[in-house]
């Protein structure tokens, strides 16, 4: 059976959101960030486990909730970096123990992505060794330098990444090592791919599946997770 292996990235310091602490920690409901997002993946039938990335002084919380919480799916909780690509790489070489055919990186601050999407992807990584989730960019996009536009690029042809984003174990091995030996940083793992000339594919995803990154998505955080809860509630009484 093919071993799918979810990483969680979660050690960053949440300075746009400057609320004084990670964001993972941010109540969303009486639930931390971090954990609405593990509660998510432990019920994909799809990811046999799961590496959690967070800052070397979190790591005792996190595991404490890891148990509370009875996410049996998280193998480790390992100690991340000083950026999200070094986060990455150390949670890839963490995962790498139990040998996985695919891994699924993904952003501990991205609560919402569902099976159905996270299944596609499982589906194009299985077909192409590489994908990503995205969705089209509804904005017109200008590239300025000092406030002045030098040109406006052709949106149609613009997608957004988001996270999950998922790779054949070796192949994003192989990209992240050869980032760092030439002192590589891209803000996602499909860029350190692309860059080896390699083929990633997108998977559309949905608007929901946004990232907590400013105070303003807390908001729209909440009101995601009150139609989840409502469609929930509808699926068990027949609604
Ligand atoms: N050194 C880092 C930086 C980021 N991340 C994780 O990568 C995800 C996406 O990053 P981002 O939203 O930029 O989070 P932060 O780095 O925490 O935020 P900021 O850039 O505002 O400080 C988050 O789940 C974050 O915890 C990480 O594991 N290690
Ligand atoms: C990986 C990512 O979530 C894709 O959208 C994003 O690039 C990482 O977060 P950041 O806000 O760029 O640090």
């Amino acid at each position: 059976m093919m071993k799918v292996s979810g990483i969680i990235v979660a050690a960053g310091k949440g300075r746009r959101m400057g609320l004084g602490k990670n964001k993972a920690f941010l109540d969303l409901n009486g639930k931390p960030l971090l954990i609405h997002t593990l509660s998510r993946w432990q019920q994909f039938n799809c990811i046999t486990e799961l590496t959690v990335v967070v800052g070397k002084e979190d790591l005792n919380l996190v595991q404490e909730l890891v148990k509370q919480h009875g996410l049996s799916k998280v193998s480790q909780v390992v100690t991340g970096g000083k950026e999200r690509q070094e986060s990455v790489f150390l949670g890839l070489q963490a995962a790498g123990k139990s040998k996985p055919d695919i891994v699924l990186i993904h952003d501990g601050a991205r609560p919402f992505v569902t099976e159905e999407h996270v299944g596609q992807l499982v589906d194009a990584v299985q077909q192409h060794e590489a994908g990503v989730l995205a969705v089209p960019v509804k904005d017109t996009i200008k590239v300025a330098t000092n406030g002045l536009i030098e040109k406006t690029l052709e949106r149609s042809r613009l997608w957004a990444a988001q996270t999950p984003q998922g790779f054949r174990y070796g192949l994003i091995m192989e990209a992240h090592q050869q980032a760092r030996r030439e002192n590589r940083e891209a803000t996602d793992d499909a860029a350190l791919v692309e860059a080896m000339g390699r083929a990633v594919y997108i998977v559309p995803g949905s608007e929901y599946n946004i990232k907590l990154t400013t105070p303003e998505d807390i908001e729209l955080a909440r009101s995601i997770l009150k139609r989840s809860e409502e469609h929930d509630d509808a699926n068990r009484t027949g609604l």
